[in-house]
């Protein structure tokens, strides 16, 4: 676990500090009039904190140099912001738009990266040191939400820490009040960019980034069943993309929106609602948190879980007979809660085609490729590896010549059998024959 150094020395301090109902209501209402009071508290202890971190203040503060400031576009048009009951503002279609759709495509105001270094600054406070470094270049960005962190622990953290920061830069108030607010800012608008990276082997998203993009802030809210993503090109400094993602189209007047994080397909109601409040401090209303409909017990995820590992282990062994089978019944099992067209799906199924071609069907794994060829197309980067296998494997196995060809390349393809091979095996190892996962 990472020990951020600024949210240590935070907790220490916060023993210094007004705790009274009134500095409490102040940071809520006042923000400059909290302020001064901490700010008079902690001055004393300016030499403490400077020699704490001073140095990584000054780091994070060189890191809005690098930062892009290059703007935003609307590729496919047909879009407006709009308001909602109890969700501020949001971002409506005007026009029935397809899924890959690309409705805003952004480069960030602002942006850290996050490397896995202890004792460093938190990333949030880093983002928020940038955006307070180049407070004219961001107007509208200072127009976004900040209700970030409203229960009196968290006011108070920011409170401390955009003192702390603040005596490690100089000796203005006013700073401290900018950076409170952009410590809220960052809370409640800032994204975790995702890049596919290489882990053991298999190629996992993970977050590289934390950025700012105003334009995507201001608008767009979340769902727990999303019909929008956010597509991020590490490469391209960060660019991010909004898509629609629904398989079907989407109507004029529908709002468009993406999770946070939480999904209906993976978490029951009550965790969505908890990791929301604390991530965000909101209450979710999205339509699925709003339905009276149980919610469901995802029995179907850990099967395919079960069914995955059995794979894993058959791959292993090179038992593709078997990985295929426990691959396959894992990919019905996910069928179960994900939707036809969802990309965690697609990416399953492409490691079953890797697998299916292993065990001999070259006919079956072209066919599973080219499903899932479909689903990654229009919602992929042309250099996502499962959609670039499948594109390679759909040229390689001509219809009238397949059971002539070879499996793909062999680094790939472990790291596509890796996975996959643990949902054939599940099967194979239930009993030899197809069990009845189902029970
Ligand atoms: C990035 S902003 C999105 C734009 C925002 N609606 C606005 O007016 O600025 C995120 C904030 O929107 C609101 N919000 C977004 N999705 C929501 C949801 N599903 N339920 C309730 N509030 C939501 C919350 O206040 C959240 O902190």
């Amino acid at each position: 676990m990472v020990c951020y150094a600024d949210l240590a020395l935070g907790h220490r301090l916060l023993k210094e500090l007004p705790c009274d109902d009134d500095a409490v209501a102040a940071l809520r209402e006042d923000p400059p009039r909290a302020l001064k009071r901490f700010w008079e508290a902690l001055r004393p202890l300016q030499d403490q904190i400077r020699k704490e971190l001073g140095s990584l203040v000054t780091a994070a503060l060189a890191e809005s140099k690098a930062s892009d400031l290059r703007g935003c576009s609307h590729p496919s048009g047909g879009i407006e912001v709009d308001e909602v009951p109890d969700r501020g503002r949001c971002l409506k279609v005007t026009k029935p738009l397809t899924r890959g759709s690309v409705l805003i495509r952004e480069f960030p105001v602002a942006k850290v990266l996050l490397e896995s270094k202890e004792h460093s600054l938190h990333p949030e406070t880093r983002l928020a040191l940038v955006l307070s470094a180049k407070e004219e270049k961001t107007k509208v960005a200072q127009k976004l939400l900040d209700h970030g962190g409203r229960d009196a622990s968290a006011l108070r953290m920011r409170g401390v820490l955009a003192c702390c920061c603040g005596l490690c830069i100089g000796n203005s108030i006013e700073k401290v009040v900018s950076l409170f607010g952009w410590l809220g800012r960052v809370r409640i608008n800032a994204v975790a960019v995702t890049a596919l990276v290489e882990a053991d082997g298999d190629m996992v998203e993970d977050k590289v980034a934390l950025a700012l993009y105003p334009e995507l802030a201001r608008c767009v809210n979340h769902s727990c069943r999303p019909n929008g993503l956010l597509r991020f090109n590490a490469k391209e400094s960060h660019l991010v993309e909004l898509l629609i993602s629904s398989p079907h189209k989407v109507a004029a007047g529908e709002e468009v929106t993406i999770s946070y994080g939480p999904l209906a397909s993976s978490m029951v109601r009550s965790e969505r609602q908890a990791a929301l409040r604390a991530q965000y401090g909101f209450e979710c209303r999205c339509p699925s948190c709003a339905s009276k409909v149980q919610d469901e017990d995802f029995h179907w995820k850990r099967k395919a879980q079960m069914l995955d590992d059995r794979a894993r282990a058959a791959v292993q062994r090179e038992a593709w007979q078997e990985a295929a089978i426990a691959c396959s019944a894992s990919v019905a099992m996910l069928r179960e809660g994900f939707r036809d067209g969802d990309i965690e799906l697609a990416r399953e199924e492409c490691k079953l085609a890797g697998l299916t071609l292993r065990a001999g069907d070259a006919v079956k794994a072209r066919e599973i490729w080219a499903a899932a060829c479909q689903v990654l197309r229009p919602l992929v980067l042309p250099a996502d590896p499962d959609l670039q296998e499948a594109e390679e494997m759909l040229k390689r196995l001509p219809w009238p010549s397949i059971r002539q060809e070879r499996p793909p390349s062999k680094d790939r393809s472990q790291a596509t059998f890796a996975t996959a091979a643990s949902k054939i095996e599940v099967a194979a190892a239930m009993g030899g024959s197809m069990p009845d996962y189902r029970d």
